[in-house]
């Protein structure tokens, strides 16, 4: 009798404590600097739970087929698998990141949050616009920038997404921070934008018009847009003069990159002032805000990787749990695996996240 009762709070303590762990680990620990979103809440955006994985299969085949293993070369089935990544990554990216998707330059005694906030306020300085102006975010994701930009300038932003689920994201957050009236977010495809000829004051897209197919595209819709002597700033995803389109490793880091970021292909940073220019922007700046003296972007990647991998033993639990939906922990192996493909890009020097454009519209 002496030896069950010892069992049992053997098993009692045991289960406590595990149970204790887990709960911890999933509900406190595991979840985003913003506390946007906790890996109990994570879903499949607007995907059906059990389309999760459907989902997932679906994207990631557009990059095992084609030509050069890579189906998304079909540029008009671009948007709407850009709109089924954001469906399946975007809670992940709010618990594990933030209410921000770019990176920013890390800068020595300061937080993530305030390093980010600073790369944002820096894009709309750029524009130099009043109080009161109306501004377009071009590819707003769930308005982590919107809501720096519109309290940092006092400008009015209307962000525009192709996806469904970062706009009811975005809403709800810009009513939780109290700056829904300066913040609006609209359902949309920027390559041919809602919007009337000449209507906003100022324009800027951070780390978004990388999945445009072809770039004229959206700088001819946001051109199009502008009023006459307005500006634009853009933070564009581009390959860097370090990369040697013949150096297989090279090859594999871009193509790494392309597959985990739902890219239809990389951009040279050559090719940016020469398409602005192309649709009638002047360009007034260009640079690599990754440069030295800029500290790396990376580096938040990099020491992130432990808490990576716990994210991933918090994910296949849930998911065997099917408290998170089946498919969510491909997703997060994607993100795992992108992950170091971007570590590796930022180590080469190949690749960067912030080619910097400023334009102007003429008038
Ligand atoms: C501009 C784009 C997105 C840039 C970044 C915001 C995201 C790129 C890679 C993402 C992540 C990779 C690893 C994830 C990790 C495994 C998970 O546990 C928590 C979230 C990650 C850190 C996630 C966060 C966002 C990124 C850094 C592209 C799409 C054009
Ligand atoms: C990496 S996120 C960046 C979001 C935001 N700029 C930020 O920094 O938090 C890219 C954004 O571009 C949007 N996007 C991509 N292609 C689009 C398209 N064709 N039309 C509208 N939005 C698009 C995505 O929906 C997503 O919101």
């Amino acid at each position: 009798m002496e030896f069950f009762k010892e069992l049992l709070t053997i098993f009692c303590t045991t289960t406590l404590l595990f149970g204790g762990g887990f709960c911890y680990f999933t509900f406190l620990f595991g979840s985003a600097e913003q506390k946007g979103k906790r890996a109990v809440q994570l879903s499949g955006g607007s995907l059906p739970k059990e389309k999760v994985q459907e989902g997932y299969d679906r994207y990631s085949s557009f990059f095992e087929r084609g030509p050069n293993g890579n189906e998304m070369d079909s540029s008009d089935k671009v948007p709407a698998l850009v709109d089924t990544f954001y469906d399946l990554v975007t809670d992940i990216y709010e618990w594990g990141w933030g209410q921000s998707f770019h990176f920013s330059p890390r800068i020595p005694r300061k937080s993530n949050r305030d390093a980010t906030r600073i790369h944002e306020e820096m894009a709309v300085n750029l524009l130099n616009v009043e109080p009161g102006a109306r501004i377009l975010d071009v590819g707003c994701g769930v308005g982590g920038p919107m809501r720096t930009i519109a309290a940092h300038s006092g400008a009015n932003v209307v962000g525009i997404t192709i996806n469904e689920y970062q706009v009811e994201r975005a809403q709800a957050h810009n009513k939780k921070a109290g700056l829904d009236s300066m913040c609006e977010v609209v359902c949309g495809n920027f390559l041919k934008m809602p919007f009337d000829d000449n209507s906003f004051e100022g324009a800027y897209s951070i780390e978004a018009t990388c999945h445009a197919p072809k770039l004229e595209e959206v700088y001819g819709e946001i051109y199009r847009v502008l009023k006459p002597g307005s500006f634009y700033v853009s933070y564009e995803w581009v390959t860097t003069e370090l990369y040697n389109s013949d150096d297989p490793k090279h090859i594999e880091i871009i193509r790494g990159i392309e597959r985990g970021n739902a890219l239809p292909g990389l951009r040279s940073y050559k090719d940016i002032a020469k398409i602005a220019n192309k649709v009638g922007f002047e360009v007034i700046k260009e640079s690599d805000l990754a440069k030295p003296p800029a500290e790396p972007w990376w580096t938040r990647l990099k020491m992130g990787r432990i808490a990576h991998w716990r994210n991933h033993v918090v994910v296949t639990i849930l998911s065997w749990l099917r408290i998170a939906p089946k498919g969510v922990i491909d997703v997060h192996h994607m993100l795992l695996v992108t992950a170091d493909y971007l570590a590796k890009g930022g180590d080469t020097g190949i690749f960067t996240p912030m080619h910097m454009i400023l334009c102007r519209k003429p008038e």
